[in-house]
């Protein structure tokens, strides 16, 4: 399987703190990968990582195979970037931009951007600071859509789209990586979506890496149940992946539930839930 994204043990620090600590993460191709985590837990800084806008301290960056670490060119053309803050020229029209783009990217695709800016229901003669928040975010993401990337980071990329606009967006996504073999880096804090189309979920915590894991296994196998200390000390340790203490109970996410005893009561488990529990759980 070809790995698009390769991170290796990834550290950075602002000043003293230390707001990535040994990230490690992949996103092969054909693949999405949904990368979650509580505000301030380092998202955006990874994305920055990768495209070299900010300096690691430590680690490995390979995109296609390779350490092209600040070789812009490449970087432009070949990963496609939707970041929360907006950065398109204000005074243009998508039509002048357009104009732009084809000189821009070797490798535009215009009748893609076409079928998008339709698909997204974008005005061509508008100038885009009179876009509205969700109007700017389908622009970019139609643009990382057209350039024949392979990979794309896509940072808080559906946040402030309303539904039937999330879910034109999420269907693109899903097409990308079909038709194109493409991978993609997606974070956000709306877990309906990450459930949607992400086939591995990367979950991050105080610039952590706290759980990485394909979506359908989360799905089936995980858990998150009560028990007791005695219970507890009978469950193979591999199959505990973290735990809280809540007053006297004790929460535990077991990462297969078909080795639980039959008596502890199993509910179904959202990664709604299991997000809300790694942010709070402790690392074993
Ligand atoms: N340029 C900077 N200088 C100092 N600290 C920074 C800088 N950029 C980010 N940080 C700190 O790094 C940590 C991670 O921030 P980051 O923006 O990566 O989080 P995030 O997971 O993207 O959060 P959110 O979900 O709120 O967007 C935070 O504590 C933040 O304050």
């Amino acid at each position: 399987m070809t790995v698009l994204l390769e991170m290796e043990n990834i550290s950075k620090s602002f000043k003293r703190k230390n707001v990535l600590k040994n990230v490690t993460l992949n996103v092969p191709a054909g693949s999405i990968v949904g990368f979650v985590g509580d505000n301030g837990a380092g998202k955006s800084t990874t994305f920055k990582t990768i495209l070299g806008l900010i300096k690691k301290d430590e680690g490995t960056v390979r995109l296609f195979g390779e350490e092209i670490y600040g070789q812009q060119s490449t970087l432009r053309e070949q990963v496609g970037v939707v970041f929360d803050a907006i950065n398109l020229p204000a005074e243009l029209t998508i039509k002048q931009l357009n104009k732009v783009f084809v000189k821009m990217y070797s490798s535009w695709d215009q009748e893609a951007f076409d079928r998008l800016l339709q698909t997204f229901h974008l005005p061509v003669d508008k100038k885009v600071k009179e876009f509205s928040r969700g109007m700017s975010m389908k622009l970019s993401v139609a643009v990382a859509l057209s350039h024949n990337a392979k990979l794309l980071l896509l940072d808080e990329a559906t946040g402030g789209l309303d539904p039937s606009s999330r879910k034109e967006l999420l269907d693109e996504l899903s097409r990308f990586v079909e038709v194109n073999k493409g991978g993609i880096l997606l974070s956000s804090h709306i877990m309906s979506d990450i459930e949607k189309i992400a086939d591995h979920l990367v979950f991050i915590k105080d610039g952590e890496i706290i759980l990485t894991e394909k979506r359908e296994v989360i799905q089936n196998q995980y858990a998150i149940v009560e028990i007791n200390e005695e219970e507890l000390s009978k469950l193979e340790p591999e199959h505990v992946v973290t735990s809280y203490k809540d007053n006297n109970a004790l929460v535990v996410l077991v990462s297969d539930k078909r080795e639980l005893p039959e008596n502890i009561a199993v509910n179904e488990l959202t990664l709604e839930d299991l997000s809300v529990f790694l942010a709070r759980g402790e690392k074993k």
